[in-house]
Order: C-alpha cells, then sequence, then structure tokens
C-alpha cells in the first residue's frame, strides 16, 4: 500500500491555479507519484454535477497509470465513485463511521497531530496517518503551527506498522528530513503544481530518499 518513497501528490482546482489541473495530475502521474488525492477546497471549489464530472476524469487518469485515486474529505462521493480511498481530517467524519460507510476495500486516511489521535484513527481502522505541517504551508488556509518532524518520530515509535505519510512546506529539498524521521511518504500540493517541470520535480523527490541516512 506505501512502499517507500511514497510520493503522494494532492490537488484541488484552486491550487492549479491558471495551469491546467489534468495536465498537471498527468505530468505528475508520468513523474512517478504513487499516489493522488482530489482535495477539492477553497476559493471557487467544484462542487456538485461539475465536481463529479472532475473526479471522474482524475480517477480515469490515475486508473491508466495504475495510481490510487484518493478523495479529501468527501465520503459520499467516494463512495459513489468507488475510489481507491478517502482522507479525513479530525473534523470530518469520525474514521469509524467512515470505515463502517466505506467498507474494508477502500484505503481509509486519518489527519492526525499526536499519538493519541494515532492511536485512536488506528483503532478505528485507519490504513495510514497524515501528518503535519512539517514545515510552512500556503495551501491550508487554518493550517496549525509547523511542528517539524518531531511527532512523526513519535509516533512511528509508538506504532512502527503504520505507515505515517508527512505533509506541509515539503519540497525535493527538505523532503531527506522526513524520511529519515521514518514516514513511509511524503504528501505535496504547491512543490509539484509550481515547479517547472512536473515530472523533474517528482523525480527528485523519488531521489531524495536515496539521499537519507535511514
Ligand atoms: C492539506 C495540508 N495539511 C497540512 S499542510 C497541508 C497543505 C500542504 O500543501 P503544500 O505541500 O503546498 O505545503
Ligand atoms: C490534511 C491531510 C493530511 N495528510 C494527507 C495525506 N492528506 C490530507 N488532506
Ligand atoms: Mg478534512
Amino acid at each position: 500500500m506505501f512502499t517507500k518513497p511514497s510520493i503522494y501528490y494532492i490537488l484541488g482546482t484552486p491550487n492549479a491555479g491558471e495551469r491546467d489541473p489534468l495536465k498537471l495530475l498527468e505530468e505528475a502521474l508520468k513523474g512517478g507519484i504513487s499516489h493522488f488525492q482530489l482535495r477539492e477546497k477553497g476559493m471557487n471549489a467544484l462542487t456538485g454535477q461539475s465536481l463529479k464530472e472532475f473526479a471522474l476524469k482524475c480517477q480515469a487518469l490515475c486508473r491508466k497509470y495504475g495510481v490510487p485515486f484518493i478523495i479529501n474529505d468527501d465520503v459520499e462521493l467516494a463512495h459513489e465513485l468507488n475510489a481507491d480511498g478517502v482522507h479525513v481530517g479530525q473534523e470530518d467524519a469520525k474514521a469509524s463511521d467512515v470505515r463502517a460507510r466505506v467498507g474494508d476495500r477502500m484505503m481509509l486516511g486519518v489527519s492526525v497531530h499526536s499519538v493519541e489521535e494515532a492511536a485512536e484513527a488506528i483503532q478505528n481502522g485507519a490504513d495510514y496517518l497524515g501528518m503535519g505541517p512539517i514545515y510552512g504551508t500556503k495551501s491550508k488556509s487554518d493550517a496549525k503551527a509547523p511542528s517539524g518532524v518531531s511527532k512523526i518520530i513519535q509516533v512511528r515509535e509508538r506504532f512502527p506498522e503504520a505507515p505515517v505519510i508527512g505533509i506541509g512546506g515539503i519540497t525535493a529539498d527538505n523532503a531527506e528530513a522526513v524520511w529519515e524521521a521514518g514516514a513511509a511518504g511524503i504528501a505535496v500540493i504547491s512543490a509539484i503544481t509550481e515547479a517547472g517541470n512536473v515530472q523533474e520535480e517528482v523525480q527528485k523527490m523519488v531521489a531524495s530518499y536515496k539521499g537519507a541516512i535511514l
């Protein structure tokens, strides 16, 4: 499910700005991302039928490259599209309710900020944990203060079997510390979305794992 180094691209149409989100996704897929999450939030976010149509196009692209298609927050859309996974935060639906709704087939990710939240998420059936923000981020308006990799280290010590995905301000240049903390993957929005060469940026992120002291 999360072979190291997992590069977990997250995108919503608001993040893409003037760029074509589907072109960004295809370039990232060609570059070798291992997971994609559609996170449609913020200014002018798509809703209803237009969101569903866009989600279907993203899902088709992911399927073409054999990469899991994960939907953020919207459990009903994930269920309707038979997505490969759904990701929820602490304020979203409770992980146990989501698991009950989507069944065991679908990957369930939960955002956690502490060992206690990690314990609860795992107890409730989480397949992986999203942890951050590691560094400063401009892509989440209500992000907590960056905490570096210390919390990832704590959770890894306590739950060595649980895949942890680091998130928040991660680039190819600062990813090494996240690998060294034991993360199974890095989740990225802007470093890939705003890259001059998207494919190359993804490849540099994969390469950053080899440089890490594990
Ligand atoms: C969704 C989310 N959760 C914590 S930080 C963040 C945004 C990550 O975006 P970026 O990779 O551009 O910092
Ligand atoms: C907030 C998040 C944390 N981690 C992941 C993987 N996705 C998210 N949307
Ligand atoms: Mg959420």
